[in-house]
């Protein structure tokens, strides 16, 4: 798809957290590569994301931004390289420690997508159930972590709607009676509401109308902070970046040219390609 990249507003947010980059590794990017072509796909890819770190991965279209959380997500195995997750799920299983995504069972990566992942995908529609009601939507997370309390569910249904600023009253109506913004909000509600250890979004506020980004990506940033979330961000805009990510990932042709606190990239990019891209942006 083709995308501009958006414009970036100046530094009015507090400037990140220097602490979270001091805690301890949450996921480990070693040298991946997945190219579809020369230049297209990712390449040589390193990076560590600490625990509550939003970091943010930003570029123009086909800078391979997409393909490179495809496979951080365990969706594409790379060329090569190594995806390490540092998981939480209970020792006594053999489970925790640090894993290697590409290197253990579909079973398992599936099962880290239901226990300690969440995914948030561009169109709500790739994330939720269309015809079965909101309540059962947000519900069947819990489900599939073994929550039988049909009361409980309920209730949770009903909390998260109002989290993520749904009426609570519409839990039983079907997602394809909300509109555009309504079922990006539900399709958050859903990933959030297993309290995933780590949550990737690929353009969340994307193909939303202006206002209607202006309010999910409030909501989003406050969700973020309350709950430490860590986060893999993909996002061409650059507005959504500063708001959210503590740092960034700049992707040209499939490379990171520059890596950094947010806003350090953002008012005093160094590469060239950066500046472009920021200065692009900022001139009318
Ligand atoms: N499955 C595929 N088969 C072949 N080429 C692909 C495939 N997926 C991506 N590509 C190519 O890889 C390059 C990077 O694509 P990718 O979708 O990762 O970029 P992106 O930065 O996410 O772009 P956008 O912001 O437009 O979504 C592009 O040239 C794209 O055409």
């Amino acid at each position: 798809m083709n995308r501009p990249v958006k414009a970036c507003p100046g530094p009015v947010h507090p400037a990140p957290t220097r602490p979270v980059l001091t805690r301890p590794a949450l996921l480990e990017a070693r040298d991946i590569t997945r190219l579809y072509g020369p230049d297209k796909g990712c390449q040589q890819i390193d990076f560590t994301l600490h625990q509550g770190e939003v970091l943010g991965i930003v570029g123009e279209s086909g800078s391979g931004k997409s393909t490179l959380l495809r496979v951080l997500s365990g969706l594409e195995k790379p060329d090569a390289g190594q995806v390490v997750y540092h998981s939480d799920i209970d020792s006594s299983a053999g489970q925790a420690g640090a894993l290697d995504l590409y290197a253990i069972s579909e079973a398992r990566r599936r099962a880290l997508l239901r226990m300690e992942w969440g995914l948030v995908h561009q169109n709500p529609r790739d994330g939720l159930r269309l015809g079965v009601s909101a309540g059962a939507n947000v519900g069947e997370r819990l489900m599939a972590l073994g929550q039988r309390h049909y009361g409980r569910l309920r209730a949770a249904g009903q909390d998260w709607m109002s989290r993520v600023e749904l009426d609570p009253e519409r839990i039983d109506d079907a997602p394809q009676t909300f509109s555009g913004g309504m079922q990006q909000r539900l399709q958050i509600a859903r990933t959030l509401v297993t309290q995933p250890r780590l949550v990737f979004m690929d353009e969340p506020t994307g193909g939303l109308d202006v206002s209607v980004q202006a309010r999910l990506l409030d909501m989003l940033r406050t969700l973020t902070r309350e709950l430490g979330l860590s986060v893999v961000l993909v996002t061409h805009d650059l507005a959504v970046a500063r708001l959210l990510a503590h740092r960034l990932m700049v992707m040209r042709r499939g490379r990171v040219v520059e890596a950094g606190l947010t806003d350090q990239i953002l008012d005093d990019p160094q590469h060239p390609y950066s500046q472009l891209l920021v200065s692009s942006v900022l001139t009318p």
